[in-house]
């Protein structure tokens, strides 16, 4: 595993997983959105989960889920972490946090210096902070878009927990984002596709590589 932890997210199949784990990632993402062409039943996730080796944690990725939802997902799959990416609010990640006792990040869009002050505040309750591009308007997607924001606005800034920096990252500009923001983690989903929801075994290796 090189310094910078990589999440890789949105794996569908087994294959994905394997793939993830010889990148040597830190992160294997599995996400919960029926409209995403990377959504998975609660049946699937288990089973790529069960196929991740030990060291690879599995990340389970929500939109603005009620607790029925969260409770099947956390009961049906082994899980080390819980992605919250919708309009959750601070109050609603200290609640998933204490009901189910794993770790849990969240999610933030950035486009513009308005959208900082939110990081510092869910800072003070989530675990970690998945700084990634505002989706734009419209979007049918709350994230995995392939869109990057302007990385100056997050550049050698310092929250009170870990962050991973997202959005638009592929191999190849992947060192240049965490050179300018020192980001020690990195999310990718699209960048590592050769079609949306289809993971590409060789990109994900030389994402890995390139991130450090
Ligand atoms: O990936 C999805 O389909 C998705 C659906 C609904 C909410 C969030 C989603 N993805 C979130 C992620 O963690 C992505 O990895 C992140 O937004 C970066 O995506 P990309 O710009 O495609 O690398």
């Amino acid at each position: 595993m090189g310094q910078v932890r990589v999440k890789i997210c949105g794996l569908r199949t087994v294959a994905d997983v394997a793939a993830v784990a010889a990148a040597g990632a830190a992160y294997a993402g599995f996400v919960f959105f029926e409209r995403s062409p990377r959504h998975l039943s609660v049946a699937q996730a288990a089973e790529l989960a069960l196929a991740a080796p030990v060291g690879l944690a599995k990340v389970a990725l929500v939109v603005d889920a009620p607790d029925a939802v969260l409770d099947a997902i956390v009961e049906g799959v082994p899980l080390d972490m819980l992605q919250l990416h919708g309009h959750e609010t601070p109050e609603r990640v200290a609640e998933v946090r204490a009901r189910y006792g794993l770790p849990v990040m969240k999610a933030v869009g950035v486009a513009d210096e308005g959208d900082l002050a939110a990081l510092f505040d869910y800072s003070t309750v989530a675990d970690q902070i998945l700084v990634d591009a505002k989706p734009p308007k419209g979007s049918a997607l709350p994230g995995g878009n392939g869109l990057s924001f302007d990385w100056r606005l997050v550049a050698q800034r310092r929250w009170l927990r870990p962050w991973m920096l997202a959005g638009g990252l592929t191999a190849e500009n992947v060192a240049e984002a965490v050179r300018l923001t020192n980001a020690r983690q990195v999310d990718v989903s699209s960048g590592v596709e050769s079609a949306p929801g289809q993971k590409d075994a060789g990109k994900i290796a030389a994402f890995v590589r390139a991130a450090g």
